[in-house]
C-alpha cells in the first residue's frame, strides 16, 4: 500500500466530527473532482505495509482512525483488509471515506468501522462514475451517505438520488450535506435544507475553520 500522509487532528467531517483522530491519508485515486482539495494525494507518498501503519497509529495513544485519500479503496485489497482487520482486532473505531465508485462489499468491516459514502454530484463532474449498486450495499444505521453539493443543480440531484433510493432517515440512513468550500454558502445550503424539511446533517470543513483551508496535515 502507498500512504500519503498520516497525521493527528480533529475529524473534521462527518458523524465524528470534532472529535480526535487519527488520519491515514492513501495515495492515488481513481477519479478527479473538479472541487478535490486533496489533489496532492494523487501520486506523492511512500510504500509501507498494514503493521508499519499500524506502528505508526498506535503511536498516537487514540484509539481513533480514519481511511482516506486519494481513495482508500484502490489500495491493494488484501493489504487494506489486512489493515482493517488489525484495526478491528485492537478495537478501532474506525470511518473510512469512500468515493461512490467502488464496489465496498469488496472488504469485510469489523464492530465500530464504517464507510462515508460520498455520492459526487454533477459538478463534481464525476458522477457518470458513480455506482450506485452501493447505495443498496450500504448499512443504514452503520454507514453515513454524503453529498458535496456547490449549487442548486447538484442539491436537486441529491436530493433525487434520495427519494429514488428511498435513502430514508427513518429507516436509519445517515445523511450528510455539506458544501463544496467556497462554491456554495452555508447559509444557502442550510435554507434549503430546512426549507425542503429534509432530514439531514449539515457539515461544514471544520478543520478549515480552525485552521488556515490551505494548511495541509490538519
Ligand atoms: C479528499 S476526499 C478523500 C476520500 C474519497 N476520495 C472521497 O472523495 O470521498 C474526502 C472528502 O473530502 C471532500 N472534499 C474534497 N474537496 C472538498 C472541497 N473543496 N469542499 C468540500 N469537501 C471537499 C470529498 O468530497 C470527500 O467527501
Ligand atoms: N481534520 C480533517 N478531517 C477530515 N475528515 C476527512 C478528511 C479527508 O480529507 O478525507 C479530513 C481532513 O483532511 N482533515
Ligand atoms: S474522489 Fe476524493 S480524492 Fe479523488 S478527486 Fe474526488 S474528492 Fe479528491
Ligand atoms: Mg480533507
Amino acid at each position: 500500500m502507498k500512504v500519503n500522509e498520516i497525521f493527528f487532528s480533529i475529524q473534521g467531517e462527518s458523524g465524528s466530527i470534532g472529535l480526535p483522530t487519527i488520519f491515514v491519508r492513501f495515495t492515488g485515486c481513481n477519479l478527479r473532482c473538479t472541487y478535490c482539495d486533496t489533489k496532492y494525494s494523487y501520486f506523492e507518498g511512500e510504500p509501507d505495509t498494514p503493521e508499519g501503519v499500524m506502528d505508526k497509529v498506535r503511536s498516537y495513544g487514540i484509539k481513533r482512525v480514519c481511511l482516506t485519500g486519494g481513495e482508500p479503496l484502490i489500495q491493494p485489497r488484501e493489504e487494506m483488509q489486512q489493515l482493517l482487520d488489525l484495526l478491528g482486532e485492537d478495537g478501532y473505531e474506525v470511518s473510512i471515506e469512500t468515493d461512490g465508485s467502488i464496489d465496498i462489499s469488496r472488504f469485510r468491516l469489523h464492530d465500530k468501522q464504517r464507510f462515508i459514502l460520498d455520492m459526487k454530484v454533477p459538478s463534481s463532474a464525476m458522477s457518470d462514475k458513480m455506482n450506485f449498486e452501493n447505495l443498496k450495499r450500504i448499512v443504514p444505521e452503520r454507514d453515513e451517505i454524503k453529498f458535496v453539493v456547490g449549487n442548486r443543480e447538484d442539491y436537486e440531484w441529491s436530493k433525487d438520488l434520495i427519494r429514488q433510493y428511498n435513502l430514508d432517515p427513518g429507516l436509519g440512513y445517515q445523511l450528510i450535506f455539506s458544501p463544496i468550500y467556497g462554491e456554495l454558502t452555508y447559509q444557502q445550503l442550510v435554507e434549503w435544507l430546512l426549507e425542503d424539511r429534509i432530514d439531514a446533517r449539515f457539515q461544514v470543513q471544520l478543520h478549515k475553520i480552525v485552521w488556515d483551508p490551505n494548511q495541509r496535515g490538519v
